[in-house]
């Protein structure tokens, strides 16, 4: 909005005000349209005068805690956000603001910096920042326009806030009503120009968490016509009920789709929108990987990559596996009948087949797990196996991420909160994931990220079997299957004072170490399948051998989520469904290998070299991963096979 305006005297900033109301074509080119429009609405709308204005207004505190209350869940979605913003934002003397669609502060993290300003202006929470009250301003202009914008300097209709820069964003509710206003604020010589930027961002960041929350218990399509994109910020969101209803839909897919607003689809059936049946839906939304597919948007003929989430807490129907079938025999079926939910997670690698084995064991036999491995290598999706392998599957299955919540949120998401437990708390308090996933299995994933107090409480639930919510005193009874898993070394963490000992050996009943993908023997038929997966079901796709071989040579540090990525680039790139070396991404078809002996197997040896790590793995397998035995029955010394070992990447088990 308006560029840099001298500040004027407070006669000066009324006459400037008062000539573009005018029409005065000179002050008005100085300005942009929305201004223009804002001060029309100020001056003959609210009559208000920019100089003599009423004081700002700050609501009754009962009146801002019902606020709150009543934004709890925004509040809490949108303080992570606001937190990271601020620290982007740190030491530029900002202030970042959160209010509701009424222009009321409901929340203000602020620079030290800007404290005096700040109060001298009145930003603070409860105060009233509309544009009846405050003029043109950035949260008061933001409400009425419901675009990002941002009122800087003599822009702003009252003289006494013409010292401020305010960037401000709209949040948006599923149903593309305003909900709130994310606001950056600082004094006028210190705007930065980037600052919009990382607004919108966060702005959209919360209205995506909003989106999920508030819509956990439908199917949401995610979608982006780029594969790479979904998962993104810039992903667009449709929920739908199972039966196939559009309820909602997010700014980025009526951006995607050219919608001016959700009720243009809202009530549609998603299989009019997409050239898709509603059982194919549900089925790629139960299947246990989950890749992102290819479909084409039945209006505009555009092609979009797609996938379908279930429900978050519902049972869901039976899931589909990735199918096991020969690339030339192709189903397109819809719904598979009975099927073995481990039966996706491996194509015969021996620690793959032990581990479920083991597990097959201890199922429904109320045995903590701890998934470990390195990250990506399929933790969640081994876990989301066992919960549909045992008598629990009709049961919700919850999973949280201990290490993408902050601190202060943990507590409150795992244990839950009784209404009025702290301020900002719903009224209708919250049961927490322990007791929506009461019956069924409650995955803790990143668990060595959980901080220590509440492992002491974490604890306490699973000897008593009972959880007692935040401001509550009677303890709840609960029955989960815990499956925990980590990317960590949880006994490093015990030595550090990080972990607790004695919730380490509650909740690791049972320990799969599930292996790295260059670890696995079956990496040829992953990589295939997988492949063939992204590929899409009507098409046969091949491979030219020197490229299969290079693609199973790779060190895959990303394990299968980055072999996943990297082959739906491919077949996305590929020619007539072939796969040729060209097609492979440089890292793979160059791959970075370091001089000293003890590395990964230079490219060159990469046949023969991949051919004696399978069958040291296997020599490894057969003897259960006791190292000193596999030296004496290859007669080696110990030390001569650990550093083969290193050398081709193989991690003792644990
Ligand atoms: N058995 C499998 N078959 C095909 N793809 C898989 C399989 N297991 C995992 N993947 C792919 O790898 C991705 C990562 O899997 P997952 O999230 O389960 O890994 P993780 O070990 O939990 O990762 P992190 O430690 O980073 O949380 C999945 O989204 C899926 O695309």
């Amino acid at each position: 909005m308006g560029e840099a305006i001298m500040r004027l005297s407070g006669s000066e900033h009324a006459d400037l005000v008062k000539a573009a109301i005018a029409g005065d074509e000179m002050v008005c080119s100085q300005f942009d349209e929305i201004t223009v429009a804002s001060w029309h609405r100020c001056y003959t709308g609210y009559g208000l005068d920019p100089i003599d204005a009423p004081d700002p207004v700050i609501i009754p505190r009962g009146d801002l805690r019902e606020r709150q209350e009543r934004a709890c869940h925004l509040l809490e979605i949108a303080r992570h956000e606001m937190t990271s913003l601020y620290q982007q934002l740190a030491g530029s003397g900002h202030a970042i603001i959160l209010t509701d669609n009424e222009g009321v502060l409901l929340n203000y993290i602020g620079d030290p910096m800007f404290t005096d300003t700040a109060a001298n202006v009145c930003l603070q929470t409860g105060a009233v920042w509309d544009e009846r009250t405050q003029g043109t301003n950035g949260i008061g202009t933001c409400v009425m326009e419901k675009k990002a914008l941002v009122v800087h300097k003599g822009a702003h209709y009252l003289e006494r806030n013409a010292n401020l820069t305010c960037a401000a964003a709209p949040i948006f509710d599923p149903h593309g009503n305003v909900l709130a206003i994310l606001d950056a604020s600082s004094e006028a010589k210190l705007a930065q120009k980037h600052t919009m930027v990382l607004l919108n961002m966060s702005a959209q960041m919360i209205e995506n968490r909003v989106f999920f929350c508030a819509l956990k218990e439908t199917y949401v399509f995610r979608c982006h016509s780029r594969a790479e994109f979904i998962g993104t910020l810039g992903e667009g969101l449709i929920a739908f009920t199972p039966e196939g209803r559009v309820l909602a839909a997010n700014r980025s897919a009526m951006f995607q789709m050219g919608l001016e607003s959700p009720q243009q689809i809202v009530g549609r059936e998603i299989q009019d929108l997409f050239t898709i049946s509603l059982p194919m839906l549900l089925k790629r939304a139960h299947s246990q990987s989950c890749p992102a597919f290819p479909i084409i948007e039945t209006h505009s003929e555009r092609r979009f990559f797609a996938k379908v989430q279930p429900p978050e807490t519902t049972s869901a129907p039976t899931p589909a596996p990735i199918q096991r079938r020969a690339a030339s025999n192709l189903r397109t079926d819809a719904c598979p009948s009975r099927y073995d939910p481990f039966d996706a997670l491996h194509f015969g690698d021996p620690r793959m087949k032990r581990n479920i084995e083991t597990i097959r064991k201890v199922l429904d036999r109320d045995i903590p797990c701890m998934l470990f491995g390195e990250t990506g290598v399929g933790k969640d999706v081994f876990s989301r196996a066992m919960h549909q392998s045992s008598e629990r599957r009709d049961k919700p299955f919850v999973a949280l991420n201990c290490a993408s919540l902050p601190e202060s949120l943990i507590e409150s998401e795992l244990f839950g909160y009784k209404a009025g437990a702290f301020t900002g708390a719903s009224r209708d308090g919250n049961r927490g994931k322990i007791l929506q996933a009461d019956g069924g299995t409650l995955f803790l994933d990143e668990i060595g990220d959980m901080p220590i107090h509440l492992q002491a409480r974490l604890l306490r639930v699973l000897e008593d079997r009972t959880v007692v919510p935040l401001g509550g005193d009677k303890p709840i009874p609960v029955s989960i299957q815990l499956i925990s898993a980590t990317h960590r070394d949880v006994r490093s963490l015990i030595a550090e004072g990080k972990f607790r000992e004695d919730l380490y050996y509650r909740i690791h009943g049972i320990s799969i170490q599930i292996p790295a993908l260059r670890d696995r023997a079956d990496r040829r038929e992953l990589i295939r399948r997988i492949a063939q997966e992204e590929a899409g079901e009507n098409v046969r796709l091949d491979w030219e051998p020197a490229a299969l071989e290079q693609m199973v040579a790779y060190q895959w540090p990303g394990n299968l989520r980055q072999l996943r990525n990297v082959l739906r680039a491919i077949t996305a790139l590929c020619e007539d469904h072939y796969v040729r070396m060209r097609d492979l991404p440089d890292e793979i078809r160059h791959p970075a290998h370091e001089s000293a002996q003890d590395d990964i197997p230079a490219p060159e040896f990469n046949a023969l070299a991949v051919a004696e790590r399978d069958a040291l793995l296997k020599v490894l397998e057969g003897a259960h991963w006791n190292v000193s035995l596999v030296a004496k029955n290859l007669g080696l010394s110990r030390n001569t096979l650990y550093r083969r070992m290193k050398r081709y990447g193989i991690n003792p088990a644990r």
